[in-house]
């Protein structure tokens, strides 16, 4: 049987671009840079009143994207505990201590190892953060 296999996971948001939500190569799993977009394409943590102002929640993005990482690890039988690396990219490092305090919730120095950057945008305005991540779960 091929190794190597990817996969599109049913009820999470469609990619915006051709590739796969996760990629397992061997033992490990290589989950595709993942933001807080639902499969309506709404942004969690993304609100915008009536005067068309945007509030912009790092928080409940954080959130949102790890658990999005959890149901697409979910879809391959493997679970956050099995991440061996995370690359999280803000758009603002003002952002670090709220995405800490939510990522803190989630893991701790025994989990996956970690690095953090800031990037001058994401493929979405209203996207503070965005995660990929590889994980070991030998089938
Ligand atoms: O899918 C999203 O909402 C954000 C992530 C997008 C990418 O990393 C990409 O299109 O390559």
């Amino acid at each position: 049987m091929n190794n190597i296999q990817a996969t599109l996971v049913t009820g999470k948001a469609t990619p915006r671009g051709r590739f796969p939500h996760v990629k397992r190569a061997g033992d490990f799993l290589y989950v595709s840079g993942t933001s807080s977009r639902l499969p309506d394409n709404s942004i969690v943590g993304a609100e915008a009143d009536a005067m068309g102002t945007t509030r912009l929640d790092i928080r409940a993005q954080t959130r949102a994207v790890i658990e999005n990482i959890r149901d697409i690890l979910a879809s391959q039988g493997a679970g956050l505990q099995d991440l061996v690396e995370v690359s999280s990219f803000l758009v603002d490092m003002n952002d670090f201590g709220g995405y800490n305090e939510v990522y803190a919730e989630y893991f701790d120095e025994n989990g996956p190892t970690r690095t953090t950057v800031a990037v001058h945008q994401l493929p979405h305005p209203h996207l503070r953060i965005e995660i990929k991540a590889v994980a070991y779960k030998p089938r």
